[in-house]
């Protein structure tokens, strides 16, 4: 039986007369990379506050790790919001260091390892960081927790193609031996297609399809092809 780690019930939320969630039925599978994917403005970023209890349902419910979403259950989820600016006055490694302090389960050596993949130099002042280098650094702070659920919206932002390749790869490998459910937003679908284990789509607030990304692709040839037709 799969082991559900997210479950969504009639979850809908509204800003305005504008529906940001619609309904929503879901069940997140637990132990997979997850996409959640769609064109601007279906609700994706709504969905990942209201998992962390930033932004409260209007009706319906939502269950992650078996509770309701709570301050409490966050120390459980790293989370990297989408325009995510934490650092400022900060180097690298001063990072790190707010991390262990402040982060739970933040494991500095992991970050270490991390920032000398994504080619973060532990004294570079965030400050001065270009879009994708901070977008790197954001990234290993949550990738360097040792949590079950880790939340990424729009995670490779500002990154460029090339680096965009390798840290995906840095993260499959990095996925291979963890317990760990990944929830990411994407519009970089082509790029993110080898490491999304699943795959669900949205419109207007509601699910399109939901499914194992291998169905997908036997189906539709892949993530890419069935994004574009869906959203042509
Ligand atoms: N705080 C808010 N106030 C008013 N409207 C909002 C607010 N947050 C989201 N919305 C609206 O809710 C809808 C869903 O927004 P959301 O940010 O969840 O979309 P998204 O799928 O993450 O988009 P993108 O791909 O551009 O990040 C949009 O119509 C947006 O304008």
């Amino acid at each position: 039986m799969i082991e559900t780690i997210i479950k969504c019930e009639h979850a809908t939320k509204k800003f305005g007369d504008r529906f940001a969630l619609n309904d929503l039925n879901l069940e997140i599978p637990k132990g997979k990379v997850i996409g959640i994917l769609g064109e601007n403005g279906v609700g994706k970023s709504t969905l990942f506050r209201v998992l962390v209890g930033l932004t409260r349902l209007d009706q319906g419910k939502i269950t992650v790790l078996g509770e309701q979403p709570n301050i409490k259950l966050n120390a459980n989820i790293a989370y990297l919001p989408d325009r995510a600016s934490w650092y400022q006055d900060q180097t690298v490694r001063k990072a790190f260091e707010f991390g262990v302090k402040l982060l739970p389960h933040f494991n500095i050596e992991r970050a270490k390892q991390f920032a000398s993949l994504m080619n973060l130099d532990l004294d570079m002042k965030v400050s001065s960081m270009s879009k994708g280098q901070e977008s790197r650094l954001m990234l290993t702070m949550c990738m360097s927790r040792n949590v079950p659920l880790i939340i990424l919206d729009e995670p490779f932002s500002g990154i460029d193609g090339t680096s965009r390749e390798h840290i995906i790869e840095s993260m499959i490998d990095y996925m291979s031996d963890r317990e760990v459910t990944i929830l990411m937003t994407t519009h970089e679908i082509y790029e993110a297609e080898g490491l999304l284990d699943y795959a669900i789509f949205l419109d207007k607030g509601h699910v399109l399809i939901a499914d194992e990304a291998e169905n997908l692709r036997r189906e539709h040839g892949s993530l890419h092809d069935l994004s574009r037709k869906l959203y042509r």
